[in-house]
Order: structure tokens, then sequence, then C-alpha cells
């Protein structure tokens, strides 16, 4: 059980940001403790790429403000940062190096990290056998498992991931969706996943975001929803339209 008294591991409040298209994000706020798998829902265009992005200092917000592990990251961005891990599109990777040879040279950017970490990072993501080849030769999948073990290269308390499944097929899919279980269980790392396909994230997830239009719609714990006996898919759907409809009825 999680009690209130222990301090965010994410505290999102009243962030804004319009692009000069007018588009972008109005007045997002949640929190995420320690374990929670917070998935972040919406259709395309919904905000939740700007979001990320904003969290872990890509883009900044108009207004607002973002906390991590208690710090601002307006203030404090690089303790704010120590402790995240994060994937937000498709992560790069030196094409010519080995997947090992990439993790080893993101590793040098953690002060005292154990040299056998990398080791348990592929094996976490199942890329142990395939270590040793150079990236030009993986799959979409095997760059995305690659990108996750980079996140999870410092021991993470946060792992931000943008659409984590993108590319993988249906044993990749189970496979990131146990890795994530497994750390939130037994480490209690705390998850914020976009993404824009429901089905595949709604068994791993104890709370959900949805987003359209730049807002966040609704907010919530995932098991509400089965003790209302709706899948997560048909109350997603059934908001998004209703929150279609309040724009057109404004
Ligand atoms: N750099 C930008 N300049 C102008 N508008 C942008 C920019 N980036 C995003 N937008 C707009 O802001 C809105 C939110 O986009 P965002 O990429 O955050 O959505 P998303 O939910 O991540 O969508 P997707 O699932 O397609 O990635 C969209 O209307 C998008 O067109």
């Amino acid at each position: 059980m999680r009690t209130g008294a222990s301090p965010a591991i994410l505290e999102i409040d009243g962030v804004t940001k319009i692009y000069k298209n007018g588009r972008g994000i109005r007045d997002i706020s949640f929190k995420l403790n320690k374990g929670d798998i917070f998935g972040l829902f919406g259709p395309n265009g919904a905000g939740k790429t700007t979001l990320l992005k904003i969290l872990t200092g890509l883009c900044a917000a108009d207004s607002g403000s973002v906390a991590l592990f208690g710090s601002r990251i307006t203030d404090r961005f690089e303790l704010a940062m120590t402790g995240t891990g994060c994937v937000i599109e498709t992560a790069d990777a030196y094409e010519y190096m080995s997947g090992h040879a990439n993790l080893k040279q993101a590793a040098r950017f953690y002060k005292d990290l154990p040299a056998k970490r990398i080791d348990e990072v592929l094996e976490m993501v199942g890329l142990t056998l395939y270590k040793g080849e150079k990236v030009s030769g993986y799959s979409l999948g095997m760059k995305q498992r690659l990108s996750l073990a980079g996140a999870l290269l410092s021991s993470p308390g946060l792992v931000i991931l943008d659409e984590p499944t993108n590319g993988l097929d249906v044993e990749g899919i189970i496979d990131v969706r146990r890795i994530i279980r497994h750390l939130s269980e037994t480490e209690g790392t705390a998850f914020l996943i976009s993404s824009h396909m429901m089905n595949e994230m709604e068994m791993t997830v104890n709370r959900i975001g949805i987003m359209n239009g730049g807002r966040l719609i609704h907010e919530g714990e995932a098991d509400e929803l089965q003790q209302q006996g709706i899948t997560m898919e048909e109350y997603y759907l059934a908001a998004v339209v209703k929150s279609r409809e309040g724009v057109s009825h404004a």
C-alpha cells in the first residue's frame, strides 16, 4: 500500500505549452508515486510527446511546474533528472557499434556505474545473445529494446517511455510489459508510459491519464474501470468522444 507521506516521484502542476500555430497542451496536472505505472493515452496529436519533452527538458513549458524527486526541473535540472531514465521518440544508437558498445558509451555519463550493469540491462531486455552484433543489423524491435536497456542503466527511480511497444512483435510487447511490471514490483520503479495503443498496455498500468486536444480529460486508478465493468478501451473511446462533443458544442 502506498502512503501519502512519501514524496511524489513526479509532480506536474498546471503545465501549459502552446506552439505558434495555437496547438499544444493546456493546464496538465498529475502526480506519480513510487512503483506507479502510469499510462498516458491519447490519439495522435493529443499532446503526449509535448508533455514528455517538457518533463525531460527537451522543450520548455510556457507556464506551470514540473518536479522530479522533489526538485523543480527549471531550478535544478541535473538534480531533477538524476534518477530518471527516458526513451523519447526513436532513440538514436550508433549503428556501426555493437549494442554492448553503445551502452558502454552511454554508461560514461553516469558516475560509478558498475561494469556488470551493462550485462544486467542487456539480460533484462533479452539482448544478451546479440550484444556483440552491430546495431545496423538490429531489427526495429531490437533497437527499441536497446533504448530501454539504456534507460535502465542507472537503476532509475522513474522511467519515461514514449510509445515503448512501437515496432515490437507480440513477444516483444509481452517482454516489455514483463520488464516494467518486474521493476515496479521489485525495485519500486515508477513508469510514465505514453501510448496510443491502449490495448497493449492496459494489463500493465495501475493508473491512467487520457489526453485529447491538448488537455488531460481523465486521470485515475486503472481498477476503477474494472469495478465499473468496462474495458479501458471502451472508457477511452467514450472519454475522447465526450471531450470532442464538448469542444464542438462550446
Ligand atoms: N514543434 C511543433 N510546432 C507546432 N506544433 C506542434 C509541434 N509539435 C507538436 N505540435 C502540435 O501540438 C499538438 C500535440 O502534438 P504531440 O506531438 O505532442 O501529440 P502526441 O499526442 O504525441 O501525438 P502522436 O501520438 O502523433 O505523437 C499537435 O496538434 C501537433 O500538431
